[in-house]
């Protein structure tokens, strides 16, 4: 470990984060009952633009008047480069209650970004007598966010969360593709004649989580747009857990179960991660740092390693 300690993200869990348009309120409540971790109602691309004034008002409305448990509740605004950004968050701001959580600012392109909006935030908050500080949440989904991601994830103390948004980002990247997240056809090495699909996130997500885990902000993996395919959101969300993700979108309330079964270490992943607690204890009496757990080296890394598994199992269970 560096002399630098890697700070720790926001104890608490992000599995599912639940999208809605909020020019549906219609749907609100249904959001609020479901199984989702966080609930991300939303100003931005859900919306058209002749319903974005009635949109925040709905959004408004409902943080105040629905009960939405113990989620974490979060309003995506629109983009810095749209007319509608400052009226947003001011809006929010000034007229909706303390029980918003958070704002997930979308395309963000730069720290300066996020310095633009904490600027405006902090001074509504400071007009208005608001207790609770608002968090920060945000899309990685363009070239210049990728770019830029290590300086985004650092760019204010109200950042708690960032995710990968594979929409915005397949077309600022020039991508060959109308897919949300997922396997994409035309991404294949041959050996012999045989293809072999390779995941063309992965490098992003990768980003993303070192960013994230340099800073202490939750990385999280954005949309994925088929939600007939019930396996691909699957084999999508088990590869950004392997990478270090913490959870994923649903942009349909069927996928809310999906994200909880992946993101939720199974009962015997934890069991050996125990185990190998044990183990590590055992070789400590004994005066080792190494030991062979079921025909495999563990040593003291691999305590780390099982603890990551222990806590996020603890933080879900409360
Ligand atoms: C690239 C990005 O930026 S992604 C993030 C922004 N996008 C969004 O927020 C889109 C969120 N999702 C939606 O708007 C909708 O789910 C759609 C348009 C995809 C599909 O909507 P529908 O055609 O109504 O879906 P469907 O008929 O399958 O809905 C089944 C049930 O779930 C409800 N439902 C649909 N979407 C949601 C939702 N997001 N949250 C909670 N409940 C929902 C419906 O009201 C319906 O309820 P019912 O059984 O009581 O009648
Ligand atoms: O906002 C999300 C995206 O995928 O674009
Ligand atoms: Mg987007």
């Amino acid at each position: 470990m560096s002399f630098r300690l890697q700070p720790t993200p926001p104890a608490r869990p992000n599995r599912c984060q639940l999208f809605g348009p909020g020019s549906r309120p219609a749907i609100f409540e249904k959001m609020a009952g479901s199984a989702a971790d966080v609930i991300n109602l939303d100003l931005e691309d859900s919306v058209a633009p002749d319903d974005k004034p009635q949109a925040r008002a709905n959004i408004i409305a409902a943080i105040g008047d629905i009960d939405w448990g113990a989620k974490r509740l979060s309003v995506r605004i629109n983009g810095l480069d749209t007319p509608w950004w400052y009226r947003d968050v001011v809006d929010l701001l000034e007229n909706a209650s303390e029980r918003l959580d958070q704002i997930m600012i979308p395309k963000v392109g730069c720290a300066g970004d996020i310095y633009a909006v904490d600027a405006l935030v902090t001074a509504v908050e400071a007009a208005k007598g608001r207790k609770k500080r608002i968090g920060f949440e945000v899309i990685i989904e363009s070239a210049a966010g990728i770019a830029h991601v290590e300086e985004i994830a650092a760019a204010s103390p109200r950042m708690e969360a960032m995710s990968l948004g594979a929409a915005d980002f397949a077309a600022s990247m020039g991508m060959q593709t109308t897919g949300i997240g997922g396997t994409q056809e035309n991404y294949y090495m041959l050996h012999g004649d045989t293809r072999h699909y390779s995941d063309p996130w992965h490098w992003a997500q990768a980003a993303i989580v070192a960013a994230c885990r340099t800073h202490g902000v939750l990385p999280v993996d954005g949309p994925f747009g088929d939600f007939s395919d019930d396996e691909g959101y699957r084999a999508q969300a088990r590869r950004s857990a392997t990478l270090g993700m913490v959870g994923k979108w649903a942009i349909h309330p069927k996928q809310v179960a999906l994200a909880n079964e992946v993101f939720t270490p199974s009962e015997e992943a934890v069991a050996e991660a125990r185990e190998i607690l044990a183990a590590m204890e055992q070789a400590k009496k004994d005066g080792a740092g190494a030991t062979v757990y079921k025909g495999r080296l563990v040593d003291i890394a691999s305590i780390k390693q099982a603890e990551v598994i222990v806590k996020q199992s603890e933080l879900i269970a409360g």
